[in-house]
């Protein structure tokens, strides 16, 4: 079966490069998912990850309780080319879709280029804050991780933790963890960063260090398919829980962090709290305490998935999706 609603696959008519966008889900409501600007190798390697990706961002948005299905932009920045002229490009696509999709920042793309989509189109998020929008989500995102923890690991304070990737997100939740009280080990291949641990007193270590490191949760909180099966082995923590998108590198991964008692937070859950504050705020109007509050709820979801997971026998990836899945199926009949 094809499982996407859409997808667009366009020459940019101002910019010549190939303009992707999947829409996987609007069962729940208009689909939502950033705009991802890189050089693919070839332009099916970009439809491949629009499609991958916008299936997520279903998942992303059912279990985080939201009016939304999942979509996604990908810009093919293979070359030189004009940007803001693909900004606009991909502007007119879903201006195309008539609302059933909203795009915001992704890889490679910020809230200032917002602005340049929303020439085009009215159906855009996280603009910059000076321009009406929400601008950077990358605190919300560090609130909604470390709710996650929170359900992980119970009390903070005294709690051993590893954040991996010390950017906008990585560094935030390092920081809110050690005012919490939490002991701390931080890397990042940006020698820069090591300034965040300096200023936290925390350890600094390698990558792979951080990766390995024997402590109660290991947080991923840089790229995606961190979590190998050469990896998992090599793991000498009690659970893996971090805003890092897509951090298995396959699905068979999930069976090995459960078969050697590692307890996995899906991604699809934890990293949710920018998506849940930028539409709150920018599409659905919700006060600052209505957003507080679904940053929170992201405890509550996970703590519900470990128990369906557990109840079931099967891991929490599966208790995941199988969740998404259910509401999504509900929302259509
Ligand atoms: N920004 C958000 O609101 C948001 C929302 C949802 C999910 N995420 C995900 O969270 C992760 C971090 O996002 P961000 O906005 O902080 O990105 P960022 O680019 O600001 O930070 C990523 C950091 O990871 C480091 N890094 C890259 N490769 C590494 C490696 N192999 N080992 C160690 N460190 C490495 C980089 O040097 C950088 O400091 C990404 O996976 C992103 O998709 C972010």
């Amino acid at each position: 079966m094809f499982p996407h609603d859409r997808v667009i696959v366009r020459r940019g008519p101002e910019s010549g490069v190939p303009i992707i966008v999947a829409v996987h889900s609007t069962a729940l409501g208009p689909a939502l998912g950033g705009c991802r600007m890189k050089a693919y190798p070839d332009w099916r390697d970009g439809l491949e990850d629009a499609l991958r990706l916008s299936a997520a961002m279903s998942e992303k948005c059912a279990l985080a309780g939201l009016p939304h299905g999942g979509g996604k932009t990908v810009v093919v920045a293979t070359g030189a080319f004009d940007r803001d002229a693909a900004l606009r490009d991909v502007g007119t696509v879903i201006e195309e879709l008539g609302g059933a999709y909203w795009t915001g920042p992704d890889v490679g793309t910020g809230p200032a280029d917002m602005l340049t989509i929303g020439e085009r189109t009215r159906h855009v998020f996280c603009r910059p804050v000076a321009a009406g929008g929400s601008g950077d989500s990358s605190p919300a995102t560090a609130a909604g991780t470390v709710a996650a923890l929170r359900a992980v690991c119970g009390d903070l304070p005294g709690r051993s933790f590893a954040v991996l990737g010390l950017g906008h997100v990585g560094a935030r939740v390092a920081r809110l963890l050690a005012e919490a009280g939490a002991k701390l080990v931080l890397s990042d291949v940006d020698p820069a960063r090591r300034e965040v641990a300096g200023e936290l007193g925390a350890d600094w270590v390698t990558p792979d260090e951080c990766l390995t490191a024997p402590v109660d949760v290991l947080v991923p909180a840089a790229l995606g398919g961190v979590l190998t099966a050469e990896v998992v082995p090599r793991l000498r923590c009690a659970a893996v829980a971090g805003p890092a998108n897509n951090q298995l590198a396959g699905p068979a991964v999930a069976d090995l962090l459960h078969e050697r008692g590692i307890l996995w937070a899906p991604d699809s859950v934890v990293s949710a709290g920018g998506v849940i504050g930028a539409t709150g705020a920018e599409l659905r109007h919700e006060s600052p305490a209505e957003v507080t509050a679904r940053l929170d709820g992201i405890a509550a979801t996970l703590t519900g998935i470990f128990a369906t997971a557990e109840r079931e026998g099967v891991t929490p990836a599966a208790a995941a999706a199988a969740e998404a899945r259910r509401r999504m199926a509900a929302a259509r009949s």
